[in-house]
């Protein structure tokens, strides 16, 4: 059986006007994968995933988000393929003047029909998988930042997306809170088949969680390694890519 992949990247050039961040990419991301995107600081990551979310237009190429093109949709079509997934994003993530709750239930009330008892059922769905249920009541500034971080990747369900977007997930965390959110990655993904596309530099993370990783190079403005990063980390000759996954002792990676 063929399966669609999650997204396909197709000759995809990111920038800004003439400032060219990344060029000609091609990659694709299989579904139910937990995908990082790695690379040193400003070599682009966060403008990629800005433009495979469909929030900035790429300077060429083609995003297909489970082989729907977000780059060509316009209208009805695009707004269907923008509710396919979830964004977590690095700054801000929740409302801070609502609660957990309403915080959820937020995007349902903008794009469903629902009743407020229906929203806030499956709202308490989503807090309970990322272990916040008891906490639905509790305003963003009552918690702490990784359950921020929870809270927000519960937000970023609210509309049953099969894809989820997360931008630097563990920054500002230490490393335990850090490891308990990979493990409420790895657990969505396991049991409910999510695909995740994780920007990450964050090498414990990403050995932790990721199954396929690709590394941008700001120099070259492409990718310059792709696969297993325990793989890469053992075998790769690039010395770019050996000094990136061997910032830290492998003891600490294993
Ligand atoms: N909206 C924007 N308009 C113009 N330039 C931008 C915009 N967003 C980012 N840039 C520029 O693009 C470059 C890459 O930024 P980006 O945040 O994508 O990199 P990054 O790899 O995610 O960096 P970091 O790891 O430091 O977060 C930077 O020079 C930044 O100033």
């Amino acid at each position: 059986m063929i399966t669609t992949p999650a997204i396909e990247v197709k000759n995809l050039t990111v920038g800004y006007g003439s400032n060219i961040l990344l060029q000609n990419l091609n990659f694709t991301v299989n579904s139910g994968e937990i995908f990082v995107i790695l690379g040193g600081s400003g070599c682009g990551k966060s403008s990629l995933l800005t433009n495979l979310n469909g929030l900035h237009q790429p300077l060429a190429g083609d995003v297909l988000i489970e082989g729907q093109n977000i780059t060509t949709a316009v209208g009805a079509e695009r707004q269907k393929i923008m509710t396919s997934f979830g964004m977590m994003y690095q700054q801000g993530a929740l409302f801070g003047s609502m609660n957990l709750l309403d915080n959820v239930t937020l995007f349902m009330e903008e794009y469903t029909q629902l009743t407020q008892a229906q929203m806030q059922l499956l709202a308490r769905c989503k807090l309970d998988l990322v272990g916040l249920l008891p906490y639905e009541s509790y305003m963003p500034n009552e918690i702490s930042g990784g359950m921020q971080k929870r809270a927000a990747i519960a937000r970023a369900m609210a509309l049953d997306p099969k894809i989820l977007f997360l931008d630097e997930p563990s920054a500002g965390l230490d490393p335990i809170t850090s490891a308990d959110l990979d493990s409420t990655i790895l657990d969505l993904s396991k049991n409910l088949g999510f695909t995740f596309v994780v920007v990450s530099h964050e090498l414990a993370s990403i050995y932790a969680i990721a199954d396929k990783v690709i590394m941008l190079d700001k120099q070259t403005k492409s990718i310059i390694a792709e696969g297993d990063p325990k793989v890469l980390r053992d075998t790769s000759p690039d010395p770019r890519v050996h000094q990136f996954f061997n910032r830290i002792m492998s003891k600490e990676v294993a």
